[in-house]
């Protein structure tokens, strides 16, 4: 049994680590689900409550609440496979969280890129990488994230990819490791 957890700053590759995996028939678990599901047990529209409701999760049962919510649809999958792969990791309370519930078996994967190239591919260019959209900067975001424990998260990985070649480079690297890290969990 493998749970692999990926984390980085905004635009490094996450997601499409995650869409590696899925390729692979890795099963991936996604914790903005988790907070989907609480914007509409509470009658709120995930679209525009999704920041509001992950803060009220944290604030009303703790900084692992989502990782903890989480934990059964992790198992579910991890009865039909082997290896289930965890997308949206914040901080390192949730790393703890899933070290606690899982051991060994969890492993973490710290995907890097330079700032210039994530700016680039969430095609934020201009004055200070601004998001027209969201009126935010990518030095605003990251800061975000790294004040949510996201920086203390990476610290805590037990391996870093390197992202800062071709998309084939990068998914070449993920399939890579999803298959050696299986097997050095198993043996
Ligand atoms: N090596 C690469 N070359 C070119 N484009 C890439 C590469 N890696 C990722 N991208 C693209 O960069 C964008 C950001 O990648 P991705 O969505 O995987 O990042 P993320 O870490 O999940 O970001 P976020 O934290 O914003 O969700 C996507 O459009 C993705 O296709």
């Amino acid at each position: 049994m493998t749970v692999i957890g990926i984390v980085g700053l905004p635009g490094s590759g996450k997601s499409e680590a995650a869409n590696v995996a899925a390729d692979m028939g890795v099963p991936v678990v996604t914790m903005g689900d988790v907070i989907r599901q609480e914007c509409r047990d509470r009658g709120l529209d995930p679209a525009s409550d999704h920041g509001r409701i992950a803060q009220a999760l944290r604030e009303e049962n703790g900084p692992g609440a989502i990782a903890e919510r989480s934990l059964p649809l992790i198992e579910d999958e991890l009865a039909e496979s082997d290896t289930v792969l965890v997308d949206g990791i914040r901080s390192d309370v949730e790393v703890e969280a899933f070290r606690e519930a899982f051991g060994e078996s969890f492993l973490l994967i710290e995907v890097d890129a330079p700032f210039e190239l994530r700016a680039e591919r969430l095609d934020l260019r201009g004055r200070d990488d601004m998001n027209d959209e969201t009126g935010e900067s990518l030095t605003d975001r990251d800061e975000r994230e790294l004040g949510f424990g996201m920086g203390k998260a990476i610290e805590m990985a037990d391996v870093t990819i390197e992202n800062a070649e071709t998309l084939a480079a990068f998914q070449r690297k993920v399939r890579t490791l999803l298959r050696e890290g299986a097997e050095e969990i198993e043996r």
